[in-house]
C-alpha cells in the first residue's frame, strides 16, 4: 500500500482490485458514483450506477458508450451541474495543488468559486449554449483568462487570449466574431479555448470533437494530449503565493466521445459504459490492439466500426427507468447464459460473467 493512500482510499479499493497500480496518487478518485433522476409518479431513472475509476496525473481516460448510457450525467455530477431532480451519491475525490475535495460533497458556493474553471475545466457537449451570444469570442476569452489567472487588462491579456485560441486551433482572424457567426466546429474550438484558459489540473471534455473533420479531430486531440504533458503554470501575478507542487505531471483529462478513432489516439485508459454502469475499464493499447476488449459489449462497439468488422450490435440498450435485475447487456449478448440473470460484479476491470480470454500471464494467474 502506498504512503499516499488515505483512509478514504482504503475504504474504496480501486475497481481493478489493485490499489497500487498507479505510482502517483490519482488526481481524481471516483467510487460508487450513482445518479438517480426522480421522475413524476415516483419513477426513477438510473442514469449512473456504482461508477468507479482513478485518473492519474498526466493521463487521459476516455469514456465511451452508446448515446444515453450516462456519460454526460457522470461528468455533470463531478461538476455539480446536475438538474434539481437528480440525486448523486458516492465519492469523487479531486487531489491537486489546492488539496483534496470531495466533489460530490462540496457546496455549490465552493464549486462555483473555486472548482469550476479553476480546478476543473469543462469542454461542454453543446458549446453554442455555453458561449455568451452578445459578446465576441475575444471578449469572452480575455474575460475568462483575466478572471481565472489574474492577468491584468492590456497587451499581456490580449496575447494570452490569442495564444490559447491558437492552442485550440481557433483562428485569430475569427476572434472578433460573435458566437452566431461561428460554424459548429468553430464554436467547438472556442469552447475548448475557454476550457483551457483556467489552466485547471483536471479537464473534462464532453464530445470535444463533434462537428470537426478528421484533420481537426486529430489536431484537437493532439492539443489536449500536449496540454496533459505540461504542468499547470504558476499564478500570473508574482505577488500571489505559488501553490505547492502537484504530484506527478499535474494535469489529467477525462474525455467523453463517440469517436473511437479519436479515443484510440488520445487515451491511456478506456472506460466503457453500458446502461449507466462502467462494464470495462482497460489500458488503451490492449483495448484497441491485442488482445482487445474483454466485455462482449465493448467487443461489439469495436466490431461496429467501419474499419473493423462493420457489424452493428443487434438490438437497443434498455430503458434506464426500467433496468433488468441482472446484466443489462444480456438481452443483446450472444454469449448470455442463465448466470446473466444476476448482476456481474466487476473483476479485473470487467463486469461480465463470461469475459473474453485473458491474455497475459498475470491475467491467467489472477483468474485461475
Ligand atoms: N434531467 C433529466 N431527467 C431525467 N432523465 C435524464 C435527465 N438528464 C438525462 N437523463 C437521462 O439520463 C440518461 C443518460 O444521459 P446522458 O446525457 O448522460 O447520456 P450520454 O451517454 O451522455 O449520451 P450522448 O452520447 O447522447 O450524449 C439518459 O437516459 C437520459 O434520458
Ligand atoms: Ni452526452
Amino acid at each position: 500500500m502506498s504512503a499516499h493512500r488515505t483512509a478514504a482510499d482504503a475504504a474504496h479499493p480501486t475497481p481493478e482490485g489493485n490499489a497500487d497500480r498507479n505510482p502517483d496518487r490519482p488526481l481524481l478518485t471516483v467510487r460508487d458514483l450513482t445518479v438517480r433522476f426522480r421522475m413524476p409518479g415516483g419513477r426513477s431513472v438510473a442514469a449512473v450506477t456504482d461508477a468507479a475509476f482513478d485518473l492519474a496525473p498526466g493521463s487521459c481516460l476516455v469514456l465511451v458508450g452508446e448515446s444515453g448510457c450516462g456519460k454526460s450525467v457522470l461528468a455533470s455530477a463531478l461538476l455539480g451541474l446536475l438538474p434539481g431532480n437528480a440525486e448523486a451519491t458516492g465519492t469523487a475525490l479531486l487531489t491537486d495543488a489546492h488539496g483534496t475535495i470531495d466533489l460530490l460533497a462540496a457546496s455549490e458556493t465552493e464549486l462555483a468559486r473555486s472548482v469550476r474553471g479553476r480546478r476543473i475545466g469543462l469542454i461542454p457537449q453543446s458549446p453554442a449554449a455555453h458561449l455568451t451570444p452578445v459578446r465576441t469570442v475575444r471578449a469572452q476569452l480575455e474575460e475568462t483568462v483575466r478572471e481565472l489567472t489574474d492577468t491584468p487588462r492590456g497587451p499581456a491579456l490580449r496575447s494570452a487570449a490569442e495564444r490559447i485560441a491558437a492552442r485550440a486551433a481557433f483562428p485569430t482572424g475569427h476572434l472578433d466574431r460573435h458566437p452566431h457567426q461561428l460554424s459548429g466546429g468553430l464554436a467547438q474550438r472556442a469552447a475548448t479555448a475557454l476550457a483551457l484558459a483556467g489552466d485547471a489540473p483536471l479537464l473534462l471534455a464532453d464530445e470535444p470533437t463533434t462537428g470537426l473533420d478528421r484533420d481537426l479531430v486529430d489536431r484537437t486531440v493532439d492539443e489536449l494530449r500536449r496540454h496533459l504533458a505540461t504542468t499547470p503554470s504558476p499564478p500570473a501575478t508574482p505577488s500571489l503565493p505559488s501553490p505547492p507542487a502537484t504530484n506527478g505531471t499535474g494535469r489529467a483529462l477525462l474525455m467523453i466521445t463517440h469517436d473511437l478513432t479519436a479515443a484510440e489516439r488520445i487515451a491511456d485508459r478506456v472506460a466503457v459504459m453500458y446502461a449507466g454502469r462502467i462494464v470495462e475499464l482497460a489500458d488503451a493499447p490492449r483495448f484497441f490492439g491485442a488482445p482487445g476488449p474483454r466485455h462482449p459489449y465493448a467487443r461489439g462497439l469495436l466490431d461496429a466500426l467501419p474499419e473493423r468488422a462493420f457489424t452493428p450490435i443487434p438490438g437497443m440498450p434498455p430503458e434506464l427507468g426500467d433496468l433488468p435485475d441482472g446484466c443489462a447487456f444480456a438481452a443483446r449478448c450472444d454469449h448470455a447464459t442463465a448466470r446473466c440473470t444476476t448482476l456481474p460484479a466487476p473483476r479485473d476491470g470487467v463486469a461480465c460473467h463470461h469475459p473474453g480470454p485473458p491474455e497475459t500471464e498475470t491475467d491467467r494467474a489472477r483468474t485461475a
